[in-house]
């Protein structure tokens, strides 16, 4: 029995450590298999959705380029408009055969612009659309056109020479029959494949919503030019990077305004949003941490906001159905839904242990890394060892009561464990 417990329980760990790793990954997956999956359906599209199929990354993109603004997601609305403008070129200019020396620069360009543009876009701070950085952006793509323009109207040979040197393929494609399986030449296919393989190794570590999906967009228009032929391809695959571009945009306007930036825990709006929808039977903890102010005082405020991320970390890992929220300051928030008081307790102890014996190692001010999320605490490079305590207030929903009601009477037990204590939970 002891055995499959403890096989449950790191299997259930395993589970949750995969899901929250996979969890930045999910709209940037979605985005590339469902394009892979649909692509075949497209041929069978009758000759009204084909059309409205063809409109929709130009209304798609738009909404982006809007909201991304509106909602200071500068690099999401770049994104958007670098797609916007290779989708254009695509749909404007690119629908000629392509064998012509002219028209094939123009993809050849396009090909190696786009994605790279994606993979600038993916480096920049994140600032409004309309700033210097936006500017500088629009300035580098008016540049890669209108040289691109230039260069294959005005420069005599230009077009041929760019074909002939660029005109070895991969997978031994002929390129002069260009409806083959991969249309873009191995020069671009090498220097695309190293970027990509720059920015898997950089998503992997940063694991960031935005960052996968600009990676994942850079992909997809990679793959919209290497198979270039398919029926609809541009189209379908704009309108799912567009797609993908505007839920990134509306999941992080959510985190925004629901997560706590310092510890990544919901915070209070999303705890009062959670008291509105948990039904009548539930109960609340809050838990301070001891002695704060005299542990700021001492190490500091920035060691203070690693304890704080410590904490954090410790108590989301609370099992039985809690969830945890920081409510502001050093302060915390577990709700427990359909769950007693008494029920509850065992877990909070759990969290309370855990957290009265994680090795707390501060560093002196000169080691702290230079990087603000790396965490100081817990390194060989430190100095000093430290412990953090946790008190904990319990107070069940009783008939009639209000959420604030509920919380009130926790933060009455609080204030009872401070007083018996601290380093303790109170009913
Ligand atoms: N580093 C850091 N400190 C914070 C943050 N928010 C609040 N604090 C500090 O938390 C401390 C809270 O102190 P008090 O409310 O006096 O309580 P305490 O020292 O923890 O004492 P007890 O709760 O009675 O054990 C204050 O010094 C605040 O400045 C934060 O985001 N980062």
């Amino acid at each position: 029995m002891q055995a499959t417990l403890s096989f449950l329980s790191t299997f259930y760990q395993l589970g949750h450590s995969f899901w929250s790793a996979s969890r930045p990954w999910l709209i940037a997956v979605c985005l590339l298999v469902t394009a892979v999956l649909l692509l075949p359906a497209t041929g069978q599209l009758e000759n009204s959705h084909q059309v409205l199929l063809k409109y929709l990354p130009y209304g798609l993109s738009i909404i982006v380029i809007l909201l991304g603004q509106q909602f200071v997601q500068g690099r999401i609305a770049m994104a958007a408009v670098n797609l916007l403008i290779g989708y254009s070129i695509i749909q404007l200019h690119l629908q000629a055969p392509l064998n012509q020396d002219n028209t094939r620069a123009y993809f050849t360009l396009l090909s190696f612009y786009w994605p790279l543009n994606f993979f600038i876009i993916y480096w920049l701070p994140e600032r409004k659309l309309i700033s210097p950085l936006g500017c500088l952006l629009a300035a580098v793509i008016s540049l890669q056109i209108a040289s691109t323009y230039i260069f294959v109207h005005y420069v005599p040979d230009y077009a041929q020479t760019l074909n002939q040197y660029l005109a070895l393929y991969p997978f031994g494609q002929d390129p002069e029959d260009f409806m083959g399986n991969w249309h873009l030449p191995l020069a671009s296919t090498l220097t695309l494949l190293i970027i990509s393989l720059v920015l898997l190794t950089h998503t992997l570590i940063k694991r960031d919503r935005s960052h996968c999906v600009l990676f994942a967009s850079m992909i997809a228009c990679t793959l919209i030019c290497a198979s270039f032929d398919s029926n609809s391809i541009s189209s379908l695959f704009s309108s799912l990077i567009a797609c993908a571009l505007l839920v990134t945009l509306l999941f992080n306007s959510h985190d925004l305004a629901f997560l706590d930036e310092l510890t990544g825990l919901p915070g209070r709006r999303a705890l009062m949003n959670e008291l509105k929808h948990c039904g009548k039977h539930y109960c609340i903890v809050m838990a301070d941490i001891d002695f704060f102010k005299k542990f700021n005082d001492t190490h500091g405020h920035d060691t203070g906001d690693d304890v704080l991320r410590v904490v954090a970390q410790e108590l989301a890992k609370v099992r039985g159905g809690g969830t945890a929220f920081r409510y502001g300051g050093e302060e915390f928030t577990l709700l427990f839904k359909r769950k007693h008081a008494e029920e509850a307790e065992p877990f909070i102890e759990r969290i309370r242990q855990d957290i009265a014996d994680y090795p707390l190692i501060i560093r002196d001010q000169e080691n702290r890394p230079k990087i603000k999320n790396k965490r100081s605490l817990k390194s060989k490079a430190s100095t000093t060892q430290v412990q953090v305590t946790v008190s904990f207030g319990i107070a069940q929903r009783q008939a009639e009561q209000r959420p604030e009601d509920v919380m009130k009477s926790a933060d009455q037990a609080l204030y009872r464990a401070k007083e018996q204590g601290r380093n303790c939970i109170a009913v």
